[in-house]
C-alpha cells in the first residue's frame, strides 16, 4: 500500500513515446531508467488513444511495481482510476483539483503543474488535502513543450515560487523542477534554488527528453542519479590562493591570451556607450560587434571566443536581449551583464528582472545604485542611471555585492571609488528537501582601488566601458581558467588605466581620450606588476 508521505520525488521521470529512439519502446525505456535510479514515474501520453493509453499504463505499472516505484497518470483520472494508479498529475487547464481528489480518495497522490505564484496561493488554500507535490517551471526552454504557454523562469523564477510555498505555509507540498532539464544544468538548478530563508530547496527533477530521447536511457538516468547524489555543485576549478605572484601571472596570462585569441565581443548596449566601448575593445585586442539583429546572433555566438555583453542602458527591445541571452547561454558561451539604472523605472525594473529570472551571466557588474537595488538594500528606487550618493558605505557595497554574486551565482561586481567584486560561481554543496546550507556571507571577496579619481564617475559610459573591458578578457580564458581571477584582472587594468588617464588629462573631456590610451599601453606593455590599483582580499 502506498504511503504518499513517504514518495522519493527526487528522480522523476515523465514519459513522452513520441520521441523514443529507433529500437526502443517505451517499455524498455521505462524499465532501464528504474534500473538506473528513476524513484518516480509519470505516463504522459498526449497522442495515445485511450484504449492503448491503458494498456500501455498497465504495462509500465507492471514494471513499476517491480521497482516499488509510484506510477502517475497525467490528466487522465479515468485511467488513473482503471488501473488503480498511484496518483494523477494535472495541469492547469485539466480537472479541478478539488474533482480530482474527489474521484481519488484521500490515500492517492495529486501532482499540479505550476508556474505562478498566484498558483501557489490557491493551491496553500486548498490545504493539505489538496495537491501533494508541484511541478515547478518550465526552468528553461525545451523542446518537449510545443508552444508552452509559460515563458522560462530559471532558477529564480523557481525559488520565488519556493518562497510563496513558504510564505502561505503550504509545508506538506512536495517540489520538483521540470523544463530543459538536461546534466549540464541540474546541478546549477539544484544548487541555486532555494526560498530566500533557506528552508526550503527542491524535492527533485523532473524530466523527460534527457531520458526518453536518449539512446542509452540507462546510462542517461544514472548520469542523472549521479550528479542528484553527488550533491555539488562546481561551476570550476578551486579557487586558487589569491596571493600577489598568483595575481600578477594570472594577468599576465590573461592579457597574453586575449591578444592571442582576439575574443569577438558583441554589444548589445546603450547608444551612450556604444562607440567608447568599440574603441576600448580595440584597444584590448579584441574585435567589438555591435549588432540588435536577432537572425546572426547564432553565428555570433559560434565564433570562437564570442562574448556577449548585455548592457541595458538605452533598453534594446526585450525580445532581443532576450534571445540574445538565450543564444548565448546555449552556446555556453559568457555573458557580462549590466542592468544600468536597474530600478530607475519600474520597466527598468521589470525587464531587467526578467532577464535576470531566465539567464545565466558569468559576470554581473553595476555601480552601487545598481548593485543595493539588485540585492533589495536600497532604500526607493535610483534617481537615473548613475550611482549617485548612496556609495559611501563600503560594508555594505561589500554584503550587496556578496547577495548579488550568490544569488545569481555569478561573479559580481559593484564600482565606484572602491571596486568591489565576488566570487558566487565557485561551487558548494546542494541537499535535497534539506534547506541550503551557507549563503553569501562566505564568498571569496576583494576589494580593488586606486584612490579617490573623481573624474571617472564624471564621465558617461565609464561603467559600461568597464563592463567591455570585462568581456575582452573573460572571452579569453577556458572554461577551466577562473573565471573570477579574470574580472578582477579586468577591473585593475581599468582602475589602473583609469588612474593614469587622470594625471594625464586636462579635463573630463580629454579623460575619455586619455582613458583609451592609457589601456592601450597597459594592454600592450603588459606588466600587471606595474598596475597601480591594489587589490586586497576581504
Ligand atoms: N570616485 C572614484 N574614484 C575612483 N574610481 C572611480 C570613482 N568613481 C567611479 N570610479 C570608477 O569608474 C568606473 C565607473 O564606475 P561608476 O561611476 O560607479 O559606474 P557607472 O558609470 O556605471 O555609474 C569604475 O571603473 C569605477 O571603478
Ligand atoms: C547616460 C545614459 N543613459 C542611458 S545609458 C547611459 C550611459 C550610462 O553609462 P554608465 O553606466 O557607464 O555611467
Ligand atoms: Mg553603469
Amino acid at each position: 500500500m502506498l504511503d504518499k508521505n513517504k514518495v522519493d520525488y527526487s528522480l522523476y521521470l515523465v514519459t513522452d513515446s513520441t520521441m523514443l529512439p529507433p529500437g526502443t519502446t517505451l517499455e524498455s525505456q521505462v524499465e532501464v531508467a528504474l534500473q538506473n535510479g528513476v524513484t518516480l514515474v509519470q505516463l504522459r501520453e498526449k497522442e495515445t488513444d485511450t484504449k492503448v493509453f491503458i494498456e500501455q499504463a498497465l504495462k509500465v505499472q507492471k514494471l513499476c511495481h517491480k521497482f516499488q516505484v509510484p506510477l502517475i497518470i497525467n490528466d487522465r483520472v479515468d485511467v488513473a482510476l482503471a488501473i488503480d494508479a498511484d496518483g494523477v498529475h494535472v495541469g492547469q487547464d485539466d480537472m479541478p483539483i478539488k474533482m480530482v481528489r474527489q474521484l481519488l480518495g484521500p490515500d492517492k497522490i495529486i501532482g499540479w503543474s505550476v508556474g505562478h505564484e498566484h498558483e501557489v496561493e490557491q493551491l496553500a488554500a486548498m490545504g493539505p488535502g489538496g495537491v501533494d507535490y508541484v511541478g515547478l517551471g518550465m526552468v528553461y526552454p525545451t523542446l518537449t513543450k510545443k508552444n508552452p504557454k509559460k515563458a522560462p523562469m530559471g532558477p529564480r523564477g523557481v525559488s520565488k515560487l519556493l518562497d510563496k510555498l513558504q510564505s502561505t505555509k503550504a509545508e506538506w507540498c512536495r517540489t520538483v523542477a521540470i523544463g530543459g532539464l538536461h546534466p549540464d544544468n541540474i546541478p546549477r538548478v539544484l544548487y541555486q534554488v532555494a526560498s530566500s530563508d533557506g528552508k526550503r530547496t527542491l524535492d527533485g527533477i523532473s524530466v523527460v527528453s534527457d531520458i526518453m530521447a536518449s539512446p542509452d536511457a540507462g546510462n542517461a538516468a544514472q548520469t542523472l542519479r549521479a550528479l542528484i547524489d553527488d550533491a555539488r555543485f562546481q561551476y570550476a576549478e578551486g579557487l586558487s590562493p589569491f596571493t600577489k605572484e598568483y595575481s600578477f601571472e594570472f594577468a599576465r596570462k590573461c592579457v597574453q591570451q586575449t591578444t592571442e585569441v582576439s575574443p569577438l565581443v558583441q554589444h548589445i548596449t546603450n547608444k551612450v556607450h556604444q562607440n567608447f566601448g568599440a574603441n576600448i575593445t580595440l584597444a584590448l585586442g579584441s574585435s567589438p560587434i555591435m549588432s540588435e539583429v536577432e537572425p546572426e546572433f547564432e553565428e555570433l555566438s559560434q565564433v570562437p571566443h564570442a562574448t556577449l555583453l548585455l548592457n541595458t542602458g538605452t533598453v534594446a527591445p526585450f525580445s532581443t536581449l532576450l534571445h540574445a541571452m538565450r543564444v548565448y547561454n546555449a552556446a555556453r558561451r559568457p555573458i557580462v551583464f549590466d542592468p544600468v539604472g536597474y530600478s530607475a523605472t519600474s520597466t527598468r525594473l521589470e525587464l531587467n528582472n526578467q532577464l535576470l529570472a531566465y539567464g545565466q551571466f558569468a559576470c554581473i557588474k553595476g555601480n552601487v545604485g545598481e548593485i543595493l537595488s539588485l540585492a533589495d538594500l536600497n532604500k526607493g528606487k535610483m534617481r537615473g542611471v548613475d550611482a549617485g550618493s548612496v556609495g559611501s558605505d563600503i560594508s555594505l557595497c561589500v554584503e550587496a555585492t556578496k547577495i548579488v554574486a550568490y544569488r545569481y551565482r555569478t561573479v559580481a561586481v559593484c564600482t565606484g571609488q572602491q571596486d568591489v567584486i565576488v566570487d558566487g560561481t565557485c561551487g558548494g554543496t546542494f541537499r535535497l528537501s534539506e534547506g541550503s546550507a551557507g549563503g553569501a556571507s562566505a564568498l571569496p571577496a576583494v576589494i580593488v582601488e586606486a584612490g579617490e579619481i573623481p573624474v571617472m564617475g564624471k564621465i558617461t559610459a565609464s561603467g559600461c566601458s568597464l563592463g567591455s573591458t570585462i568581456a575582452c578578457l573573460v572571452g579569453s580564458i577556458s572554461d577551466k581558467q577562473h573565471l573570477f581571477h579574470a574580472v578582477v584582472t579586468a577591473v585593475c587594468l581599468y582602475k589602473s588605466a583609469g588612474k593614469i588617464a587622470s594625471e594625464r588629462c586636462h579635463g573630463s573631456g580629454s579623460f575619455q581620450v586619455e582613458l583609451i590610451d592609457a589601456l592601450d599601453q597597459l594592454f600592450t606593455e603588459n606588466h600587471p606588476e606595474n598596475w597601480v590599483a591594489n587589490v586586497s582580499r576581504i
